[in-house]
C-alpha cells in the first residue's frame, strides 16, 4: 500500500445539471443503457469524482448517475430512483474528429458552460489514467483502485477501446490487459469480480485471473436505494472495474462457430473441449464456494420464478402468447419431480453462459469470461446458488443460435454440437447433463424466454432465432 496516491476531490457543483439535458439524449442510445425504449426524466447524483480537473486542456470527472424513468414499471414504484450507470465525462474546448464518435453534447450552462463533453473512454488520456491509478492503488475522492500484487502490471501500455457489442465497455491495454468498466452498477458483491477471484485462488487455469479492480465507497446518504434500502447494502462498495489479462490472438466461441459453419464445418471437437472447460470451471467453483441441496420448497421457488419470468415476458413480446401454455408445461413437470421428492445440489454458476463468453486462445485452450450472470437479474438472485445445468443450458442454446444463423439453418450443426458438448462435460465432471432431461428442459425454456425479451430489447432482427426454439419447445419440449 506503500505506492497509493490518495487525493480527496469532488466534481464542481451544478456539473449534472449542465450535462442532464445531454445525458437524457445520449444515455438511451447506448448499447449498455438497461432501460431502452423509454425516456430518461432526470438523474439523481449519486458520485462524482474529479479525475482531472477542468482548468486544463482535458477535464475528467467520473459520476455514478441514477437515471429516472418513471414509465419503467419497477421505477414507476413510489421512491424508485431508477438504474445507476458508471460514466467517465470528458470536457473538451473542442473534440478532435478522432472522437466525434464519443460526443455527449456541448454544454449551454453551469460551471462548465461552452465547452464539450464527451465518453472519456474513447480517449487515450484517460484510459491511461486508469490503468495508472490500478498499477498504483490509487484513492482518489471516493474511488478506490486494488491490485493483486502478485501480478505484474507495467507502465505505459497503449489503450485502445474495444468497439464489440457490449453491456458493458471494455479497453485493452498494449495487448496484455483488459479493464472491463462496469455500466450499469448495483452495490454489493458482484460476481464478476467474486467468482474469478475465487476460481484463481483454487488455480483454475480455464479463467483470466483478477489483476486489478476499482470500487467505489459511497456515501449512503447519497444513494437513495441505500438510504431507503436493505440495512446490509450500507457500507458496501460499488464494484466498478475489473482489470484482466488479456487472451492474446483469441477467437470467441460464437465468431469461431460462424466461421466452421460458413465453411461447411463440423465443431465436435471444439464444442467437447467447450463442456470440459466448462465442467472444470463448475468443479473448481464447487469446490471453492458453498454448495446446497434444494427440496421441494427452493425447488418450487424456482419454478416459481420461472413461471413469473414467462408470465413477464408474454406481457412484455405478445408473439410469446400463442406459446405460453406449452412452455409453462415445462416448468411445471420439474415442480411435480420436486413434490416426488427429487433433490438437486446447486452452486454458484456463471450465470449466462453462451459461445460468446468462450474465448479460444491460439494454442487451442478455451477461456470462460464474463461471470457477471444476466445482468437484468437483481444481484442477490444472481449470487444464488443454482444447479450447474443452467449453464449447460446456455450452451446449448447458443448451438442452436449458431445454426440458426446461418444461412440456410444447420438443425444438425447444433445437435452434434450439443451432443459433444454433454459427452465433453459428462468426460470431466462425471455427470452427464442429459441424464436429468426435466431440468435442463426447464432451464433451456427459461433461456430461450429470457432471449426472446433480450432480442426484442436490443436487437429485434434477431428475434426469429429464440422465436424458433420455443416454437419446438412449446410443442415438443424438446430443441431439435
Ligand atoms: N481476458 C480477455 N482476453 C481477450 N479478450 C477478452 C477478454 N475478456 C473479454 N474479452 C473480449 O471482450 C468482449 C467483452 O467482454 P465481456 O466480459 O463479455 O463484456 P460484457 O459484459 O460487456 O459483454 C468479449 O466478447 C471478448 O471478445
Ligand atoms: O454477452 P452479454 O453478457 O452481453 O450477454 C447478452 O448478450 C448476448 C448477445 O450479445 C446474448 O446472447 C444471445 O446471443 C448470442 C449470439 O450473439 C448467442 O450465442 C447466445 O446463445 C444468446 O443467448 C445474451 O443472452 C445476453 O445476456
Amino acid at each position: 500500500m506503500s505506492e497509493a496516491v490518495t487525493r480527496t476531490v469532488t466534481a464542481p457543483p451544478g456539473l449534472l445539471a449542465s450535462l442532464d439535458p445531454l445525458l437524457r439524449e445520449w444515455l438511451p442510445r447506448q448499447r449498455w443503457f438497461a432501460g431502452k425504449g423509454r425516456p430518461v426524466t432526470g438523474f439523481t447524483l449519486v458520485e462524482a469524482t474529479e479525475l482531472l480537473p477542468s482548468t486544463g486542456k482535458l477535464g475528467l470527472y467520473h459520476l455514478l448517475v441514477r437515471a429516472h424513468q418513471p414509465s419503467v414499471p419497477s421505477h414507476g414504484a413510489p421512491g424508485h430512483p431508477g438504474d445507476c450507470y458508471q460514466l467517465l465525462i470528458g470536457v473538451r474546448e473542442a473534440l478532435p474528429p478522432r472522437l466525434a464518435p464519443a460526443l455527449i453534447g456541448h454544454m449551454a450552462t453551469g460551471p462548465l458552460a461552452g465547452r464539450t463533453a464527451y465518453d472519456a473512454l474513447h480517449d487515450a488520456r484517460p484510459a491511461e489514467l486508469l490503468l495508472e491509478a490500478l498499477r498504483t492503488q490509487a484513492r482518489i475522492g471516493g474511488l478506490r483502485f486494488e491490485r493483486d500484487l502478485d501480478q505484474d502490471i507495467r507502465s505505459g501500455l497503449v489503450p485502445r477501446v474495444v468497439t464489440a457489442e457490449q453491456s458493458n465497455s471494455s479497453i485493452v491495454y498494449g495487448d496484455t490487459f483488459i479493464l472491463k468498466l462496469l455500466r450499469r452498477i448495483v452495490p454489493g458483491v458482484n460476481p464478476d469480480l467474486e467468482l474469478p477471484l475465487a476460481l484463481a485462488r483454487e488455480g483454475c487455469p480455464r479463467v483470466p485471473a483478477p489483476t486489478a479492480w476499482m470500487v467505489a465507497d459511497v456515501d449512503p446518504a447519497a444513494d437513495p436505494v441505500i438510504s431507503a434500502g436493505p440495512a446490509d447494502l450500507a457500507g458496501q462498495p460499488y464494484v466498478l472495474g475489473v482489470l484482466q489479462p488479456f487472451v492474446q490472438g483469441a477467437s470467441d466461441g460464437w465468431e469461431l462457430a460462424l466461421r466452421e459453419l460458413a465453411k461447411g464445418e463440423d465443431f465436435g471437437a471444439e464444442a467437447r473441449a467447450l463442456g470440459r472447460a466448462t465442467a472444470e470451471v463448475h468443479t473448481t467453483l464447487a469446490r471453492a464456494l458453498p454448495t446446497v441441496t434444494l427440496g421441494h420448497m427452493q425447488l418450487q421457488l424456482m419454478v416459481d420464478g420461472m413461471i413469473e419470468r414467462l408470465e413477464a415476458a408474454v406481457q412484455a413480446v405478445p408473439a410469446l402468447r400463442p406459446y405460453a401454455e406449452g412452455l409453462r408445461t415445462a416448468f411445471t413437470a420439474l415442480g411435480d419431480l420436486a413434490a416426488e421428492g427429487r433433490t438437486w445440489t446447486a452452486q454458484r454458476v456463471h450465470g449466462d453462459l453462451h459461445l460468446g463468453q468462450c474465448l479460444r486462445s491460439p494454442a487451442g485452450e478455451w477461456w470462460l469470461i464474463d461471470f457477471e450472470g444476466e445482468p437484468a437479474r437483481p444481484l442477490a438472485e444472481r449470487r444464488m446458488p443454482q444447479p450447474a445445468v443452467r449453464d449447460v443450458a446456455g450452451m446449448l442454446r447458443s448451438f442452436d443460435y449458431a445454426a440458426r444463423s446461418a444461412d440456410p439453418p444447420q438443425p444438425d450443426w447444433a445437435e452434434t454440437c450439443r451432443s459433444a458438448y454433454c459427452s465433453g462435460y459428462a468426460e470431466a465432471a462425471g455427470l452427464d447433463p442429459r441424464t436429468d432431461p426435466v431440468l435442463l428442459r426447464a432451464y433451456e425454456t427459461d433461456k430461450a424466454i429470457y432471449e426472446v425479451v433480450y432480442e426484442a430489447r436490443h436487437r429485434p432482427d434477431w428475434l426469429p432465432v429464440p422465436l424458433a426454439a420455443i416454437d419446438r419447445l412449446a410443442s415438443t419440449g424438446h430443441l431439435t
